[in-house]
């Protein structure tokens, strides 16, 4: 566990009726530490991004945030879904500027105007300042929405698969600049992802869940490949098959059949397979 962590999740469980979607999750997130989850569809991978963000209530368990616990949405903590929602009638300098009036209400109009600007030239979007969504492309949309996100300079950024829309060429790039604004801004992240390349590109920690109903946090995979990482040599790095393998035995078996008999949720297991030199005969 991190000490005094940024956040910290304690026991979080949410049901329906009977059914528990997940439960007994422990684990916490380090101010600047980028965060992945994985698991099948169904584990409640949404429902805890929710929580986190404050749009959804847990059904037992507790989220602190900076040491408070969470009550609500807040402009700290900032969400980036898979779908952009932007303000069609707007442009893409008024959407962001929007968000910012929100957080600083009472700066003027020049002031916003620049600060959004400022994030907007961040994501490669400057001369696309005055263009409504409607002439953007998907990825183009996407980046107005980190944009957006960033601009108000949350303490947390939540992403639930945000380029999972995105051709592979556009997700490729877009992965690039998320992880090089996040490392530029230390900015403390939590995101959803199906693809494990995305997360052994972007992540410090995966955290892994078994497949629901009552899903559990089976491991936490402690991302041992350098932080300065590219997509273009990411697979020449000897840790980067034997974490990539792992995630991917998890996925395929481990997730159906853990075992619970010696499992202690408020221990997670974390696990270093970058460093299981025994798994590298697996490499293809
Ligand atoms: N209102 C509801 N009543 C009953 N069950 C619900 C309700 N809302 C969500 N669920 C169930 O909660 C579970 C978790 O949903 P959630 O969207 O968080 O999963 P997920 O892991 O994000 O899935 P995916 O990867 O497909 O997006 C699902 O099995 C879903 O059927």
């Amino acid at each position: 566990m991190t000490v005094n962590p940024f956040v910290l999740v304690d026991d979080l469980a949410k049901t329906y009726g009977a059914t528990a979607v997940f439960e007994n999750l422990y684990f916490t997130i380090g101010k600047g530490e980028f965060v992945c989850l994985i698991g099948h569809s169904g584990c409640g991978k949404t429902t805890i991004l929710n929580a986190l963000a404050g749009l959804e209530e847990a059904s037992d368990g507790v989220i602190l945030v900076g040491g408070r616990e969470i009550s609500g949405p807040s402009l700290d903590r900032a969400v980036i879904f898979q779908s952009h929602a932007l303000m069609p009638w707007m442009s893409v300098l008024d959407n962001v500027a929007f968000a910012v009036r929100s957080r600083w209400p009472d700066w003027d109009k020049a002031k916003r105007r620049a600060h959004a600007l400022k994030f907007i030239e961040l994501v490669g979007l400057g001369n696309a300042a005055d263009k409504k969504p409607a002439q953007l492309s998907g990825g183009m949309k996407q980046r107005v929405g980190i944009a957006r996100a960033l601009s108000i300079e949350p303490k947390m950024l939540l992403m639930d698969e945000p380029f999972s829309a995105l051709d592979a060429l556009t997700r490729g790039t877009l992965q690039d600049e998320v992880l090089r604004i996040c490392h530029q801004t230390a900015q403390t992240v939590f995101m959803i992802t199906h693809d494990v390349d995305e997360a052994i590109l972007l992540a410090d920690k995966i955290i892994l869940m078994t497949n629901g109903p009552g899903a559990v946090i089976a491991e936490i995979v402690v991302n041992t490949m350098p932080r300065d990482r590219n997509r273009a040599d990411l697979h020449r790095h000897p840790h980067y098959y034997r974490i990539r393998n792992h995630l991917i035995e998890f996925l395929v078996d481990r997730s159906k059949q853990f075992d619970r008999s010696t499992f202690d949720p408020r221990k997670p297991k974390f696990t270093t397979p970058g460093l299981d030199t025994t798994t590298e005969e697996k490499q293809p």
